[in-house]
């Protein structure tokens, strides 16, 4: 079944995440952008009150800022096991030896780096999800989150159609990795995604009623669970229509967005 992931600021709304039965707590400071790092302080307050009860990943901003980022704190927080760095403004430089020093770093300090593709790569200024799907496999990364880089914008649905997150997302699998979505995600847009092929499906907005600067509500957060759970993936049945994979070399014809 797809698990929930729930972006917090704070080891009150972590609480109320677990409350209402998320997956995983994932730590973020929605005030410093779309993967805004928050304090080691804050982290450790928050691996506190999780204590295992939960999975523990942390947004660590974006890789042009990371050699010299706060964010670098987090590499010696316990309990967090996943850093999730953005791509934005490598879109014309050579970001992949960057990436893969950050990698190292990370793997080095215990943890994993997830490698972050914007469905709104444009605005972001970011390698394209495909392109970032292929970095990730040939530095063999476990995990592939698509996520949105302007909050004001669409729902990754309106950014990235259907049939593209299934494609890309069932290649990233047969790869051996964890796919995670995420992007102002409603009810509406969860039930409407490819779910047999999302292992995590991450919010912030939605856990906070719709409004990512306010606060998680552990209702917000259990409705989506039950959503969750009762999605015709997680029972087994399996959309139809959707391209099952996803050739590289020619991402147009599987639904490159
Ligand atoms: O990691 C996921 C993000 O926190 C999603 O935030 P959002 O639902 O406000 O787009």
């Amino acid at each position: 079944m797809t698990q929930l992931l729930v972006s917090v600021r704070d080891a009150a709304e972590a609480q109320a995440a677990l409350d209402g039965g998320a997956d995983w707590i994932d730590l973020k400071e929605p005030a410093n952008g779309p993967l805004g790092a928050v304090t080691a302080t804050v982290a450790r307050g928050v691996a506190e009150v999780v204590a295992g009860r939960a999975s523990l990943s942390a947004a660590a901003g974006e890789l042009l800022d990371w050699p010299h980022s706060p964010a670098r704190d987090l590499l010696a927080v316990d309990g967090v096991t996943q850093l999730k760095l953005g791509l934005s403004a490598c879109n014309d430089g050579d970001w992949r030896q960057a990436w893969l020093v950050a990698q190292r770093e990370i793997v080095d300090a215990g943890k994993k780096l997830v490698a972050v593709a914007y469905a709104d790569a444009d605005r972001a200024h970011s390698p394209i999800p495909f392109d970032v799907l292929e970095a990730a496999a040939t530095a063999r990364a476990r995990w592939l989150l698509v996520d949105t880089f302007d909050k004001s914008s669409g729902t990754l649905l309106e950014l990235l159609d259907a049939a593209a997150i299934q494609s890309l997302f069932a290649r990233a699998q047969q790869l051996g990795m964890t796919t995670a979505a995420a992007g102002r995600l409603t009810p509406a847009t969860i039930e409407a995604l490819p779910l047999e092929v999302i292992d995590v499906v991450a919010v912030r907005s939605a856990a906070c009623g719709g409004n990512r600067n306010a606060v998680v509500r552990a209702p917000c957060v259990a409705a989506l669970q039950r959503l969750l759970a009762n999605s015709p993936a997680s029972r087994g049945a399996r959309p139809r229509g959707l391209p099952a994979t996803l050739d590289l070399q020619n991402p147009a014809a599987s639904g490159r967005g």
